[in-house]
């Protein structure tokens, strides 16, 4: 397939060089980041003894030890769609098998809109109360990414830019919403915001992605679903 060449001669994107895991495995492993989301948010909320804190270190080590008993080099970043179209099961925002992404559920409409469904917990916390703005623009990025690759010409972030409206709510169910605006040449635009519970505007972002001059990997012109 396709060899990807970026800065320092490291290559990007080779599919190839990654496992291919079927719906059973993805859905199990699924399940042990979910489980794992909330030991981590048990993990910032708790407040048992110290040396009950030391036991469960020790046994979480022995676990990490467990699945480390087998390891790949990379993710299995991506699994076959249906539509031939790759998806990226360990993204850090829509991957259900990675458990720092809340995750992000993606629904690819027509015409380069996205849509997504996600709730953070407190272990996004910025200032208090708050989700932390450097999430939601990770969030953002990636839904604007998708609205690119979808709508337009997929690409590399070149630009971000952040409008931060309101505290965006944690532990409550948020919208973000991502479309193309327009498509120059290797260059895509587009725009997104994330909706509070009632429809307020929290955060809205711009961003365009250059489509780099090294050839991207087949699989990532059009929808992610995960
Ligand atoms: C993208 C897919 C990757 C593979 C994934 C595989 C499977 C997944 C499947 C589906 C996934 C689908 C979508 C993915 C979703 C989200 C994406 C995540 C987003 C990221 O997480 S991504 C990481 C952060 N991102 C970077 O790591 C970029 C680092 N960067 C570069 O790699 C280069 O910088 C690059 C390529 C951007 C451009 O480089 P280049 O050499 O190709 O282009 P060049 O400089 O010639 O510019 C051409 C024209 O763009 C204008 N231009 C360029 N940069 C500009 C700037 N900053 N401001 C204003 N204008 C700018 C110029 O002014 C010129 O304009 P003009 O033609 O009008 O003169």
């Amino acid at each position: 397939m396709t060899e990807v060449e970026a800065a320092g001669g490291r290559t990007i994107g080779r599919l190839e060089d990654r496992r291919w895991i079927g719906e059973e495995r993805a859905a199990q492993l699924a399940e042990l980041a979910a489980r794992v989301r909330e030991l981590t948010e048990a993990v910032v909320l708790t407040e048992v003894d110290s040396a009950e804190i030391a036991a469960v270190a020790e046994q979480v080590a022995a676990l990490t030890a467990r699945l480390n008993a087998a390891r790949d080099q990379y993710p299995p970043m991506a699994a076959e769609g249906t539509n031939g179209m790759v998806r990226q099961l360990a993204s850090p925002v829509t991957g259900r098998i990675n458990p720092i992404a809340p995750p992000v559920t993606v629904t690819v409409c027509e015409g380069g809109v996205v849509r997504g469904e996600f709730t953070l917990n407190t272990v996004y916390e910025g200032p208090p109360g708050f989700v932390h703005g450097g999430v939601t623009a990770l969030v953002l990025d990636q839904m604007l990414g998708l609205a690119a690759a979808s709508g337009g010409v997929p690409g590399l972030t070149a630009t971000l830019d952040m409008c931060y409206r309101r505290p965006t709510p944690y532990g409550v169910p948020l919208t973000v919403e991502a479309r193309v605006t327009r498509t120059e040449g290797r260059k895509t635009f587009a725009e997104a915001h994330v909706l509070a519970p009632g429809g307020k505007v929290t955060v809205e972002a711009t961003a365009m992605f250059v489509r780099p001059l090294f050839q991207l990997p087949q699989g990532t012109g059009a929808s992610e679903r995960n």
